[in-house]
């Protein structure tokens, strides 16, 4: 049975890595909203003005053919995906509320089918409340600035030619410190209706092992949740009626 996931969790944590690896192994579509706001920043934000109407054509284009744009989107913004300077206008764009309620509509009713793995740090609460699954992936600031630094310094992008590590560091910094300011809300609220798992000590591979373990106990929990309750039902009784004279398997 297909379900749907949902993931928050603040900047450079590693949701987007996490998240393309479970939507592999399961066999989902990733939808990554942050990728939304870094698209609708590249496209309808232009000489400082915010084309609010493109975004509501965009929207009823991109309904009549979900999958084509969202191919579309992902690749725009795999072009300029490690510029530090255009998150910022992403960050500006996701203040605008109507900005906001269009890309969860569209995502809302895209994932309407079940089969999706949500990405951002508003999916729990405002995108999909009704996920099944619903988790925050956290960890300590400093884990973050050395993962996105040592992302940013290991793809060598031309745009950091000029800076030294230290230089790139501190724009990292800045940048996750910004961003984490402006998801503060959004997250306090995810973290009071999902399961929070903290990764600053855990390899990739264990996070997502942690994830799949929920997926399949939510499974296995929804395919047998009848026999569980028979179960726990004769337990109750067997335990209140006769508390000590329970013969376990195995028992001496
Ligand atoms: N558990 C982990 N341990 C070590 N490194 C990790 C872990 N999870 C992710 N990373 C690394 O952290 C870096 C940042 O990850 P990613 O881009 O997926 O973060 P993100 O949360 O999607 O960021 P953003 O908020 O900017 O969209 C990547 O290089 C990734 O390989
Ligand atoms: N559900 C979301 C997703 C993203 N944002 C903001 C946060 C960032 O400023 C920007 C880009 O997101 P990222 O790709 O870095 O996750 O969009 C948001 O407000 N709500």
């Amino acid at each position: 049975m297909k379900i749907n996931i949902a993931i928050d969790g603040p900047a450079s944590l590693g949701k987007t890595t996490i998240g393309k690896k479970l939507s592999e192994k399961l066999e989902y579509q990733l939808i990554d909203s942050g990728v939304f706001y870094r698209y609708f920043a590249k496209k309808f934000y232009l000489d400082n003005i915010i084309q609010i109407n493109e975004i509501y054509l965009f929207k009823d284009e991109m309904l009549n053919n979900p999958f084509y744009h969202l191919k579309e989107i992902e690749h725009v913004n795999s072009q300029f995906y490690q510029d530090l300077t255009k998150s910022q206008r992403a960050s500006e764009i996701a203040k605008v509320p109507e900005i906001r309620s269009t890309i969860n509509e569209i995502i809302q009713i895209i994932t309407k089918k079940k089969g999706f793995v949500v990405l951002g740090c508003d999916a729990t609460t405002k995108i999909l409340p009704t996920a099944e699954i619903k988790l925050v992936l956290d960890a300590e600031i400093e884990t973050r600035v050395c993962r996105r630094a040592k992302q940013i310094l290991e793809a060598k992008s031309s745009q950091l030619d000029d800076l030294t590590e230290l230089e790139i560091i501190g724009k990292v910094l800045s940048d996750i410190l910004k961003r984490d300011f402006d998801a503060y809300e959004l997250i306090l609220e995810a973290k009071k209706v999902a399961t929070i798992i903290n990764t600053s000590n855990l390899s990739i591979e264990q996070v997502l092992a942690k994830i799949l373990r929920y997926v399949y106990w939510y499974n296995f929990s929804s395919d047998n949740l009848l026999y569980i309750i028979i179960f726990m039902i004769i337990f109750f009784i067997l335990t209140r009626s006769q508390p000590n004279q329970i013969v376990w398997p195995f028992q001496d």
